[in-house]
C-alpha cells in the first residue's frame, strides 16, 4: 500500500476509496429493489411497486456515476504509479552507471516492460479490487444480518469457507509467475542482442539459426505465460464453483425458516441475491490477495532500488574539488592470475596534452578505467590533486569522455550539444567555434534534426558535436578515446588541431601515431610488454 501511495499519489488513493464506497451500495441495491418489488406484488400495491422500481433506478444511477469516478481515479492512480516506478527504475540505472557499477540495459528493459507491468495488474489493481470486493461483501453482509440475524450468520459462515480454496493454489501461482518472469527476461535479453547484431546475422547469412534460437526463447516465455494463466484460472474456477455450490446450502436452510414463519419469501429472495455479493466478492478478494504474492520479489527489488536511489542522492555532494594533477605511483593491474600492467608511473598535469599508445590488448582501456576509478589498482597508489580519497562522482564530474562512436540523440543540434542543460548563448557559440562546428551551425542551424545516430551529419561532424559537448562543460580532463581512428586524414587533422587548442588536459588514446605528430603532445606514454614507458619522464630523468 505504501508503494501505491508513494508513486500513485495519496489524492487518487483517497478518490479510489470514495469511489469504491459509493459503488459498494451495489451490495444491497439489487436485493433491496427485488424485495421491494416482490413486497409490492404480494400486497397488490402499485405505489409500493413503483417505489421499488424508482429505488432501483436511482440506485443504479448513483452506482453508474460513482463507477465512472471510481474507474477514472483508478486510471489516474495507475498512470501516476507507472510514471513514478518507471522513472525510479531508470534513475537507478543511471545512478549505477555514475557509481561505476554494472547495470545491464536489457535487465532494466525487461524489468520495466514485464515486471512493472505485472506490478500494475497484480499489485495496484489487485489491491484495489481486493478492497472493493471486501467493502462490497461487508455492505452485503450488513444487509443480510439486518434482514435476518441467524440466517445471515449462516450465509456468511458458508461464504467465508469458500475463501480457503484460492489459498490451496497460492504456491503454484507464485512459482509459475516467477518462472514466467525469468523466461521473459531471457527472451528480452536475447531479442535485445539480436536486434543489435542484425548486421552480423545478415552478413554471415545466419538468419535461420537466429530465427530458430529466438523462436525457442519466445516459445519458452509464452509457455510459461500459459502455465501462469492456467494456474490462475484453475484457482478462480475452483473458488467460483465452490462458492456457488456452498451458497445453495443456506438457501435450503432458509426455506425451513420460511416454512416456520420466521422469514418472508421476499426477504429470503433478497438474502439469497445479497449472499452472491458476499461469497463471490470474497473469493475475488482472496484471489487478488493471492495475486499480491506474485509481486513480492518485484516489490522487494523496487524497495532496494528506491533505497539505493535515496542513498545516492544523499551522497551526491556538489563540491568543487578538482582532480589534477592525477598521479599513479608504482601501479600494477592484474586480472585473476594475469598481470596486465606492471609497476608503472603516470602523471596528468593541468592542461597537459598526453598521448597513450599501445597495441590492441596492451592495457590502454585498463588505464582509462583506473583514472576514472572504474577498477582498482592491484598494487600501487593513485592520487587526485594530491589526495588518495576521491568519490567517483567527483572524478566523473571533472572528466569528459570523448568517444570514438559518440552517442548522438535523434534531436536538434542544439539539444545534442547542451543535452538539455542551460548555457549562455555566448558559451555555446564559443564551444561551437572551438570544436570547429561554426560552418555546420551556420549552414543547418541549431534546430537542425540530426537524425538517428546522427545520420544527417558526417562522421567528423558527429565527432565535433561530441567534442563541443566536452568543451561546453569546461571539465579539467578530457579523455579522447581513438577519436580520429574512423575519420579521413584531413578531418582527423582538423579534430587534432581543435583538441590541441583547448586549455583542458587531454589524454588521447591511440594504437598508432605518426612519428612527426608525437611532438604535438607534452608527453607520450607507450605500453609495451606490460610496462608503461614515458618519453617525457625519460627526458626529465636524462636531464636530472
Ligand atoms: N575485467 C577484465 N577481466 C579480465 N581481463 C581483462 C579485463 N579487462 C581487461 N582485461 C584484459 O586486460 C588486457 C588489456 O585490456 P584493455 O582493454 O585494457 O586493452 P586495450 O589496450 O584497451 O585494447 P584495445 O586497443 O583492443 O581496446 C587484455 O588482455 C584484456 O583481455
Amino acid at each position: 500500500m505504501k508503494l501505491m501511495i508513494r508513486h500513485g499519489s495519496a489524492k487518487y488513493v483517497i478518490f479510489v476509496f470514495i469511489g469504491l464506497v459509493v459503488t459498494s451500495i451495489e451490495g444491497f441495491l439489487l436485493p433491496e429493489t427485488i424485495r421491494l418489488v416482490i413486497k409490492g406484488l404480494e400486497n397488490g400495491s402499485k405505489q409500493q411497486l413503483a417505489f421499488g422500481v424508482g429505488f432501483g433506478i436511482a440506485g443504479f444511477l448513483v452506482v453508474g456515476f460513482g463507477g465512472y469516478f471510481y474507474q477514472y481515479s483508478i486510471s489516474k492512480l495507475i498512470k501516476n504509479f507507472n510514471v513514478g516506478v518507471k522513472s525510479t527504475v531508470y534513475e537507478h540505472h543511471v545512478h549505477k552507471h555514475q557509481k561505476g557499477s554494472e547495470s545491464r540495459s536489457s535487465d532494466v528493459l525487461s524489468f520495466i516492460q514485464n515486471d512493472i507491468k505485472l506490478l500494475g495488474t497484480n499489485y495496484v489493481q489487485a489491491w484495489i479490487i481486493a478492497i472493493q470486493t471486501i467493502v462490497l461483501a461487508i455492505v452485503a453482509s450488513g444487509y443480510i444480518l439486518f434482514t435476518n440475524l441467524v440466517l445471515g450468520v449462516i450465509f456468511i459462515v458458508f461464504a467465508l469457507v469458500t475463501m480457503i480454496f484460492p489459498k490451496l493454489n497460492q504456491k503454484k501461482i507464485e512459482r509459475s509467475a516467477k518462472d514466467w518472469s525469468k523466461a521473459n527476461e531471457d527472451y528480452t535479453d536475447e531479442l535485445t542482442e539480436d536486434i543489435k547484431g542484425v548486421e552480423t546475422i545478415i552478413g554471415y547469412q545466419r538468419e535461420q539459426t537466429f530465427f530458430k534460437r529466438l523462436k525457442s526463447s519466445v516459445t519458452n516465455a509464452e509457455v510459461k505465460n500459459v502455465k501462469m494463466t492456467l494456474a490462475q484460472t484453475l484457482a478462480s474456477l475452483t473458488s467460483y464453483v465452490a462458492s456457488h455450490i456452498l451458497s445453495l446450502i443456506p438457501v435450503f436452510i432458509g426455506g425451513f425458516f420460511v416454512f416456520n414463519g420466521l422469514l418472508e419469501v421476499d426477504a429470503l429472495v433478497a438474502v439469497y441475491i445479497a449472499s452472491d455479493r458476499i461469497a463471490n466478492p470474497l473469493s475475488v478478494a482472496a484471489e487478488n490477495i493471492n495475486k499480491l504474492s506474485t509481486t513480492r520479489s518485484i516489490r522487494k527489488k523496487l524497495s532496494k532500488i528506491e533505497e539505493e536511489n535515496e542513498a545516492f542522492k544523499q551522497n551526491d555532494i556538489h563540491s568543487l574539488e578538482t582532480i589534477l594533477p592525477l598521479e599513479i605511483y608504482n601501479g600494477s593491474v592484474q586480472f585473476g592470475n594475469k598481470l596486465v600492467l606492471d609497476s608503472f608511473n603516470l602523471k596528468i598535469d593541468v592542461g597537459e596534452k598526453l598521448l597513450l599508445l599501445g597495441e590492441s590488448g596492451s592495457g590502454k582501456t585498463t588505464i582509462l578505467n583506473l583514472i576514472q576509478q572504474n577498477i582498482p589498482l592491484t598494487d600501487g597508489k593513485i592520487t587526485y590533486a594530491g589526495k588518495s580519497e576521491r568519490s567517483t562522482r567527483v572524478i566523473n564530474r571533472n572528466i569528459s569522455y570523448i568517444r570514438q562512436s559518440p552517442m548522438i540523440f535523434n534531436d536538434t543540434l542544439a539539444f545534442n550539444l547542451t543535452l538539455g542543460e542551460d548555457f549562455e548563448s555566448e558559451e555555446l557559440n564559443q564551444a561551437i567555434k572551438a570544436a570547429g562546428l561554426s560552418s555546420v551551425v551556420k549552414e543547418k542551424g541549431l534546430d537542425f534534426i540530426v537524425g538517428e545516430n546522427g545520420q544527417n551529419l558526417s562522421g567528423g561532424q558527429n565527432q565535433r558535436v561530441e567534442i563541443a559537448r566536452a568543451i561546453l562543460r569546461k571539465r579539467e580532463l578530457l579523455i579522447a578515446d581513438e577519436v580520429t581512428a574512423a575519420l579521413d586524414k584531413e578531418t582527423a587533422k582538423g579534430i587534432h588541431e581543435t583538441l590541441f587548442s583547448l586549455p583542458q588536459a587531454i589524454i588521447e588514446v591511440s594504437h598508432h601515431v605518426k612519428e612527426k605528430d608525437l611532438a604535438n603532445y607534452d608527453r607520450v606514454y607507450e605500453i609495451e610488454d606490460k610496462k608503461l614507458k614515458s618519453t617525457a619522464y625519460l627526458k626529465e630523468l636524462a636531464t636530472e
